[in-house]
């Protein structure tokens, strides 16, 4: 599978050539990943509800709760995990490192201390390690929905975008 930080050469900052087969899944689908505490659930139904045409072509993972309310609210189709205090977190952080998420928004709650507060951090960790975007507030992930980058390189209708050109020697 493709993923939006394998189309950038850290060497040459430029794009690579995606030589690779597409995977099991469509060429453009990503697999996005969907977690809210639950003071953050009113913003992530929010966030998602504007950007439901676009998540809606992706392959989305969620959090039991957090899945269900989006499920519910805006008829998309989600793959749900446990809850994130019962396993939900430790589960998503698996389909990271299986390399199945190429995003994560999580918008985890500054204010309230979480019971399962190591999972959160180990998924946090999992995702900085696996070099996937996170956003953790509404404004990253209003970049990161938007970004170019989420389309795959492979597709024809990818936006050109000064994202992709090389950095000035
Ligand atoms: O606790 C969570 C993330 O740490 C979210 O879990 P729920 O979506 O089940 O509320």
């Amino acid at each position: 599978m493709t993923r939006p930080n394998d189309l950038l050469d850290p060497e040459r900052h430029e794009l690579r050539e995606v030589s690779e087969a597409p995977g099991p899944h469509e060429p453009r689908e990503r697999g996005i990943a969907l977690v809210a505490h639950d003071r953050c659930k009113p913003e992530m139904l929010a966030w998602a509800r504007i950007h439901r045409e676009t998540l809606a072509r992706h392959r989305l993972y969620a959090t039991g709760t957090t899945g269900g309310i989006l499920a519910d609210e805006l008829d998309l189709e989600i793959i749900r995990f446990r809850s994130g205090p019962l396993g939900g977190d430790q589960q998503i952080g698996s389909r990271i490192a299986e390399g199945d998420v190429d995003l994560l928004v999580f918008f985890w709650d500054p204010l309230s201390p979480q019971p399962h507060e190591p999972d959160v951090r180990a998924l946090l960790r999992l995702a900085v390690l696996a070099d996937i975007p996170v956003a953790c507030n509404r404004a990253t992930a209003d970049f990161v929905i938007t970004s170019p980058l989420l389309v795959a390189a492979d597709d024809p209708d990818r936006p050109e975008s000064p994202v992709f050109a090389p950095l000035a020697a």
